[in-house]
């Protein structure tokens, strides 16, 4: 066993193959060549970081540069992936150290007010001054126990396509979208290819990857990404839809897509693993509880820099609150802070005042897209109410119309 500390180093482009190598064994899957290059296009050498035991790889930690829709506007977010440690190197404290450099690296470059991740566990990252940000519905549905609402006059028309055909439609659905939704990261045409890409190896058995587009008065609308795998019985068939991702910008085509996914002929069972904690469907279908939606963890947000992350989201209603901090792992966070915002503006600085609330980073990271009151944070005892009535104000602020939701894992 080693006991001086291994040293953290900068990755260079040529290390990507055997971090992928590397990640892929950890996470117990074949390196897929397809999906690697996809991945080669979007890795940030600059921004990962290695471990060496000798010449082994024994640890990795990478952050790619994206924009994230926070309430009401958008922020450059350190999107943070790769993290991995080795078997032979668990437990004696190296992802701490990876976490500790990443996130001075990032505060001191002042670029990213937050860092936003998927966990593959939720109890890795709350250490680290993660907080619980969006929340998402596995749903897996019976289809013969839901149905909808009957098509209006003008529900408009669905086409199917090869989703890589209509990359310019998705793009721009998703972009309009994106603005009114916490949680979704910006796409360029890398990230594009890593969302479409799709290699007979990762299908599990599955047809290839279609899209179904709506069409309505002002053209395409909306489009659904979905794929189908037949299975049968004795007695008949009961294929699978499983769905990726539904995005439009009108209720009919919400509508006319979700109708279509839930009555393809063959199928019996429905299955989408990143619907919103406010997805519409729950509230169209005539038996909810048949879509079976179990609520799991999606984003988890570390705020990197307090005042420059509390002021670049919207408030739902004014606020103007001194909140105390604390931060062990960035100093510079630890502090009261007063904010003030609204439906159009927010400025955080320095307080000199009372604080109103106090709660460490993590409770920041919780609150940062919109889809948790400080009340229920205070319930757990993780954040403290000083003045009586700042979580009253605080709630309706904070809170944003639409639940943060995340569709695609990086
Ligand atoms: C954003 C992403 O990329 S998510 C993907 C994360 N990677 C994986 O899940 C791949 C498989 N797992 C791993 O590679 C490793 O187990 C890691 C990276 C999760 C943890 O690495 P380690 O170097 O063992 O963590 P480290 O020794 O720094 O642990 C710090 C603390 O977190 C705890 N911890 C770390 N991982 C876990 C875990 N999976 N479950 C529970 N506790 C954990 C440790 O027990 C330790 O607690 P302590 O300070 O109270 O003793």
């Amino acid at each position: 066993m080693t006991t001086t500390p291994l040293p953290i180093e900068t990755a260079r482009a040529e290390d990507f193959d055997e971090m992928g190598r590397f990640l892929n064994f950890l996470f117990h899957h074949s390196l897929e060549p397809e999906a690697h290059e996809t991945e080669r296009a979007i890795f940030e050498p600059e921004r990962a970081l290695v471990v060496r035991d000798g010449a082994e790889l024994v640890g990795t930690a990478a952050a790619f540069t994206r924009e994230l829709g926070i309430p009401g506007s958008a922020v450059p977010a350190a999107h943070v992936s790769m993290v991995g440690v080795a078997p032979t190197h668990r437990r004696r404290g190296l992802l701490t150290a990876l976490m500790r450099r990443q996130l001075r690296e990032i505060h001191e470059a002042r670029r990213e007010p937050v860092a936003v991740l998927w966990a593959s566990e939720g109890r890795i990252y709350p250490r680290f001054g993660y907080g619980l940000a969006a929340q998402r519905l596995q749903i897996t549905g019976d289809t013969n126990e839901l149905r909808l609402p009957p098509p209006t006059a003008d529900e408009g028309r669905l086409r199917l396509d090869r989703p890589a055909a209509r990359r310019a439609d998705l793009a721009r659905v998703y972009d309009q979208v994106r603005a009114g939704r916490p949680g979704w990261s910006a796409r360029d045409d890398r990230w594009w290819r890593y969302v479409l890409v799709d290699p007979e190896a990762q299908r599990g058995g599955a047809t290839e990857r279609r899209v179904v587009l709506h069409e309505g008065p002002d053209g395409i609308d909306g489009y659904g990404l979905f794929r189908t795998k037949a299975d049968w019985d004795g007695a008949g068939p009961k294929s699978l839809t499983s769905v990726d991702e539904v995005v439009t910008s009108s209720a009919a085509g919400y509508r006319a897509i979700w109708r279509m996914l839930l009555s393809i002929d063959l199928t019996r069972q429905v299955s989408f693993l990143r619907a919103a904690v406010d997805e519409p469907l729950l509230r169209l279908v005539d038996e909810p509880r048949r879509l079976g939606p179990r609520l799991v963890d999606a984003l988890w947000v570390r705020v990197v820099d307090v005042p420059a992350a509390l002021a670049a989201r919207r408030y739902a209603t004014d606020i103007d609150m001194v909140v105390e901090v604390t931060d062990s792992l960035l100093p510079e966070n630890t502090g009261r802070w007063r904010l003030q915002g609204g439906p159009k503006t927010a400025s955080c600085v320095p307080a000199t005042g009372p604080a109103d609330l106090a709660c460490d980073v993590s409770c920041l990271g919780e609150l940062f897209l919109g889809g948790a009151t400080p009340t229920a944070l205070a319930d757990t005892g993780r954040l403290r109410e000083l003045r009586p009535g700042a979580l009253a104000t605080a709630d309706p602020a904070v809170t944003w119309h639409r639940a943060p939701s995340a569709l695609e894992i990086f």
